[in-house]
């Protein structure tokens, strides 16, 4: 049987892996899929790159269209990225029948919803393995290996950037701006770095999962949203310290009130498996009622990584196309029907336990005065760590750890400790999540 014909949009960094790992395991992955796979035409705007990208394998062109059109082209793979042109190719590969492999989580996270409608109608696959978690196959997990379980929650470390940042930050001493442009030199960060940095990649990846999760549309837009970029190295410290470390997670959790959908820094305790989840390496901890906690770990970006993602990908089209679109695994793991519009609860409105940092006068009564508007918020502390004040200077940091509670409750409680004289400038703070 002749190999299926696949047309590439963009030969970057992680087409380059596909092409290695397609020729590299081409045997086996034949052996898998039943029929050999081909890349037969690429289109990239930067000729120059895709030739060495490509090296006579498949021919090359500028206009992603005349990939697309290609009567040869059963399956176009998109690995431009971003969600401008790339939205338009793959809505415009869906209805010339084109079934759709996509790395791009930016994509699936913001117009999932609607490019899934579209291939419904047209009875194509799209398939996006390598958008959350790159080379983990979580998706596939998620979505089939836990179909018998109610997921009460996910928490991951899903975007290798960041992750890369802090582990460099705390074992090396380096700076922020250091480690970014190496996890750049190394291909990990996006083209535009702020959706690592500022928590929106990870978005990406948690709303999507949080979707096949649930059975609920993907919401990114109702996601909150922490980067990294305001994180203090005294915090990283203080969090050792006090038996943590701090991740940035992509948490979403189903509550009798919603869905807790969210991204932000958080100390999880250090002898957690994930907690030590270092460099760009990503981790993600599911828990399922009848399975428990599964944790799935791995590389999260790279080249040839995500290529293991797309070309499973490719090899399930294979495997699959000639099934019926009803009888497919649905792509957001639900049927479509039985979809469920449940809320998102407003950050305001979720429940986890809190880092404090607070700088305070040293004098008598302060403490008191702390942990009286706590207990007035119903808040209760499970640890506090007070330093001692530096010669000469009568102020001094104050660590709180509390119990669970609603983040309005401790908004309030900031908002009365602050004004109280003795506490002297803003108060840090920063969730914590058990993950047990
Ligand atoms: N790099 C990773 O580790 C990684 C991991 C997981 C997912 N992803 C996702 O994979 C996708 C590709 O990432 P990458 O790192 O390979 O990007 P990249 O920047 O290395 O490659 C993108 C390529 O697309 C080309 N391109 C841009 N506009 C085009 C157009 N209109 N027509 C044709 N080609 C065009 C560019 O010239 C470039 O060669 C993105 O969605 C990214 O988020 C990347
Ligand atoms: N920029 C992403 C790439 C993989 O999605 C990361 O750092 O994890
Ligand atoms: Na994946």
């Amino acid at each position: 049987m002749k190999p299926i014909q696949v047309g590439l949009l963009g030969a970057g960094t992680v087409g380059g892996g596909v092409f290695t790992v397609l020729q590299r395991n081409h045997e086996e992955i034949e052996r898998r899929a039943g029929r050999g796979i081909e890349i037969a035409v690429v289109a990239d705007l930067d000729q120059e790159r895709a030739a060495q990208i490509v090296q006579n394998r498949a021919k090359i062109v500028t206009d992603a269209y005349q990939v697309i059109n290609d009567p040869t082209v059963e399956v176009v793979i998109e690995l431009i990225g971003g969600y401008g042109i790339a939205k338009t190719l793959v809505l415009a590969a869906i209805a010339a029948g084109k079934h759709v492999v996509t790395a791009n989580k930016a994509l699936i996270a913001v117009h999932g919803n609607e490019i899934f409608a579209a291939a419904r109608e047209k009875g194509v696959i799209v398939a996006f393995e390598a958008a959350v978690a790159g080379g983990i196959p979580i998706i596939k997990a998620l979505r089939e290996g836990l179909t018998a379980n109610r997921i009460e929650w996910i928490a991951g470390i899903i975007n290798g950037t960041t992750n890369f940042i802090l582990s460099e930050m705390r074992d090396k001493g380096l700076d922020f701006e250091v480690v970014l442009k190496e996890a750049q030199r190394l291909g990990y960060a996006e083209a535009d770095p702020t959706f690592d940095i500022e928590g929106i990649d990870a978005a990406h990846k948690a709303s999507i999962m949080s979707a096949i999760a649930f059975g609920v549309p993907v919401q990114f837009d109702k996601a909150h949203v922490e980067g990294i970029t305001n994180l203090a190295a005294i915090d990283i410290k203080y969090a050792e310290e006090l038996g943590y470390r701090i991740k940035l997670l992509g948490i979403t959790k189903r509550t009798p009130d919603g869905i807790e959908l969210r991204v932000h820094p958080t100390l999880i305790p250090k002898d957690r498996l994930i907690a030590n989840v270092e460099g760009a390496m990503n981790a993600v901890q599911v828990f399922g009622d009848a399975v428990g906690t599964t944790l799935y770990y791995g590389k999260g970006a790279g080249s040839e990584p995500t290529a293991s993602a797309v070309i499973a990908d490719l090899v399930d089209v294979v495997r699959y196309q000639s099934v019926p679109a009803d009888k497919r695994v649905p792509y957001l793991a639900f049927q479509e029907d039985k979809v469920i519009n449940t809320v998102v609860m407003p950050i305001g409105e979720i429940t986890t336990s809190y880092y404090l940092r607070l700088k305070v006068a040293d004098e008598t009564g302060v403490l008191a005065n702390i942990t009286k508007i706590l207990a007035d918020q119903d808040i209760s502390i499970d640890a506090l760590l007070q330093k001692e004040a530096l010669a000469g200077q009568n102020q001094t940091d104050l660590i709180i750890l509390t119990h669970k509670t609603q983040e309005k409750r401790m908004l309030s409680a900031i908002e009365h400790m602050t004004k109280l004289p003795t506490v002297l400038g803003g108060v840090i703070k920063i969730r914590l999540e058990e993950l047990s």
